[in-house]
């Protein structure tokens, strides 16, 4: 499989002296479904800011991101064709980013702005062809009939499809999901991951989501990539964690990971691994 996302030796410090990453290379393959977790503060949303190219890795090293072959930011330098990575590279973010006073329609249509003159994107003149493009998208995340609604009046769990929907206008190869389900009920968040697993199966996009449960990451991503304290510890198949392998990378911190996620988001029949640090034996025996 060809390599869609390559990152090379990446540092980066922050004003205040902290070295939120350390050293950091990944190759994605295409069509990868790839989980990012850690515990808080390890440097999942960092990473994924420096991907999209929305923040500078620390200069004078040889760093190196590159999307489908085309330089996002070597050695500290953003590329100076930023824009034209950036449109095959969807951003779904906790808090959704949608304009809340305008129709979900709008908020979808959004991302199709990178194929239009400037001139029609100001006036926000959409063709019935675009229109019918954000309509399909929206069907395909299951709220075609909130269109017309106003983004502030749809739920935390809708607004987040809308924003999913935003990027299948928009035709992204890679999207980068930075915590989507963090704020939403299990339910909703079933459906968001529902979503981001089936545009990775049947559009073939590859999707790198960060997450705080490993359970959730071990449903629905056969890859995880996991950071601690900016350094990649553990890079393979989800299969290959366990609860005494998380410990022995995380310490006490490993408990955030381990905490499960509420029952109540695991489908009927579906083949969830119930993370319990009280019986690693077991699961690590289920995961095997
Ligand atoms: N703009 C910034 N200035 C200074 N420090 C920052 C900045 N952004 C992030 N950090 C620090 O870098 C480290 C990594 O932060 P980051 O937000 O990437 O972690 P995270 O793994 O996404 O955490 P969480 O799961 O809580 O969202 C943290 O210590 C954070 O405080």
């Amino acid at each position: 499989m060809s390599s869609v996302l390559r990152i090379h030796q990446l540092n980066k410090h922050f004003a205040n002296g902290r070295h939120a990453l350390r050293d950091v290379s990944l190759s994605v393959s295409r069509g990868e479904m790839v989980a990012l977790i850690g515990a808080s503060g390890c440097g999942k949303s960092t990473l994924l800011r420096h991907v999209a190219g929305l923040v500078a890795a620390d200069g004078a090293t040889d760093s190196l991101i590159e999307i489908d072959g085309c330089c996002v930011q070597k050695g500290g330098r953003i590329h100076r064709d930023i824009r034209k990575v950036r449109s095959q590279v969807g951003f779904v973010f906790q808090q959704f980013n949608l304009v809340a006073r305008l129709p979900v329609l709008v908020n979808v249509l959004v991302g199709s702005l990178h194929r239009m003159p400037w001139w029609r994107s100001w006036l926000r003149m959409f063709t019935a062809q675009e229109r019918a493009l954000a309509l399909e998208a929206l069907g395909r995340v299951g709220i075609a009939d909130c269109h017309a609604q106003r983004a502030s009046t749809l739920s935390g769990g809708q607004q987040q499809r809308a924003a999913i929907a935003r990027t299948l206008v928009q035709g992204a190869k890679v999207v980068l999901a930075d915590e989507p389900i963090a704020s939403l009920d299990p339910e909703s968040s079933r459906k968001v991951m529902e979503i981001l697993a089936r545009i990775n199966r049947e559009d073939g996009c590859t999707v790198i989501v960060s997450l705080h449960q490993v359970d959730i990451a071990m449903k629905y991503c056969p890859r995880v990539v996991a950071l601690n304290q900016g350094q990649v510890v553990f890079d393979g198949p989800s299969s290959a964690l366990t609860p005494a392998l998380l410990r022995d990378l995380y310490g006490v911190q490993a408990e955030e990971l381990l905490r499960p996620a509420a029952p109540a988001a695991a489908p009927e029949g579906a083949n969830v691994h119930v993370l319990n640090p009280a019986a690693p034996v077991s699961w690590a025996a289920q995961a095997a």
